[in-house]
């Protein structure tokens, strides 16, 4: 028997937990089980209590106060205790069947996707056959503000793009916090950045400060030995550039909208996971119980 599960991924404030908490509504308002798995050592207070949560094993704070490590480093250590102790979560795992979504909330610091290889390990052991068995889907958010610094953009797009190479899972890319653009950019205009490509540094709103500034920004972008280029910002330019044509050779991020605050979004991003990990497949049909039936007959 297969279990389900989303990983939700990405950098520190990118609205993870709130997405957790509005697909956990969403499910039950739905009538679907789930499973909340809390692996951030520093959370601090859940919409949703969580059923498994990393702090019943190990507590940023006691790290902190007794190894006298900073929030950075007390969470890799956390993260390494994790590795050694994997029987807690395939306990708590064990008995969860294959109706639920299991659903986990990860920390937010980049450094565990990208410096060290825990991710991948604690992924290679929640999918490993004949144990955990769980088919699993990344869903990495990015916040849509970003699209308003393209350098942002990029970075994060990239770091997206590196999640997805480390991992090897199927992986859902989402601009989280869109009620926040919104009224900001047209629904048309917005189109243009869910695939990154390097088109959208044409209209770069940092070029256009530094041509009011009255700095040829253009001339010294294409100069390299363009002494002035470092301070305008063109060598920065250069390099978003080149972020930009990586992510658009290799043309594997393209980002899916959400809105926490919007229902329908909510139910979208859970058609792409339902969709990645085949959840629908291994659903038995079911029957409504006996309670319902004579619930529908009163009305
Ligand atoms: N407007 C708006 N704010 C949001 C949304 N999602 C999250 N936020 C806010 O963004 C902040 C960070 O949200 P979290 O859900 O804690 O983000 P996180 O990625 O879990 O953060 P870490 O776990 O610390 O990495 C909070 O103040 C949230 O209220 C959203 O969809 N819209
Ligand atoms: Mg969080």
């Amino acid at each position: 028997m297969s279990k389900f599960g989303v990983m939700v991924m990405g950098p520190a404030g990118a609205g993870k937990s709130t997405f957790c908490a509005s697909l956990i509504t969403h499910l039950q308002l739905n009538r679907r089980s789930c499973y909340y798995v809390n692996l951030d050592p520093a959370a601090e207070s859940f919409e949703h209590q969580p059923d498994l949560d990393i702090k019943d094993l190990i507590s940023l704070e006691d790290v902190m106060d007794e190894l006298k490590l900073g929030p950075n480093g007390g969470l890799i250590y956390c993260f390494d205790f994790l590795m050694q102790n994997l029987s807690f979560l395939e306990e708590g795992l064990n008995t969860v069947t294959e109706e639920y979504l299991i659903i986990f909330d990860m920390p937010g610091q980049i450094e565990l996707y990208t410096h060290v290889p825990v991710v991948p390990t604690l992924v290679n052991f929640l999918r490993q056959p004949g144990s955990l068995d769980i088919r699993l889907c990344a869903a990495y958010l990015l916040e849509s503000t970003f699209v308003v610094d393209r350098a942002k953009y990029f970075a994060g797009s990239l770091s997206a793009m590196s999640a997805m190479f480390m991992l090897g899972l199927p992986h859902l890319n989402i601009l989280s916090k869109m009620d926040l653009v919104k009224d900001q950019i047209r629904k048309k205009d917005f189109k243009k950045f869910l695939v990154p490509d390097a088109t959208l540094l044409e209209d770069d709103p940092a070029d256009l400060a530094a041509r009011k500034a009255g700095i040829d920004i253009d001339a010294q972008f294409e100069d390299p030995m363009n002494k002035d280029a470092m301070l305008s910002g063109a060598s920065f330019k250069r390099l978003n550039n080149a972020v930009a044509e990586l992510l658009e050779r290799f043309s594997m991020v393209q980002f899916h909208k959400l809105d926490c605050t919007d229902e329908d979004s909510v139910q979208a991003i859970l058609s792409y996971i339902d969709d990645c990990i085949q959840w629908a497949e291994a659903q038995e049909p079911k029957e409504l119980a006996d309670e319902e039936y004579e619930e529908g007959e009163d009305e």
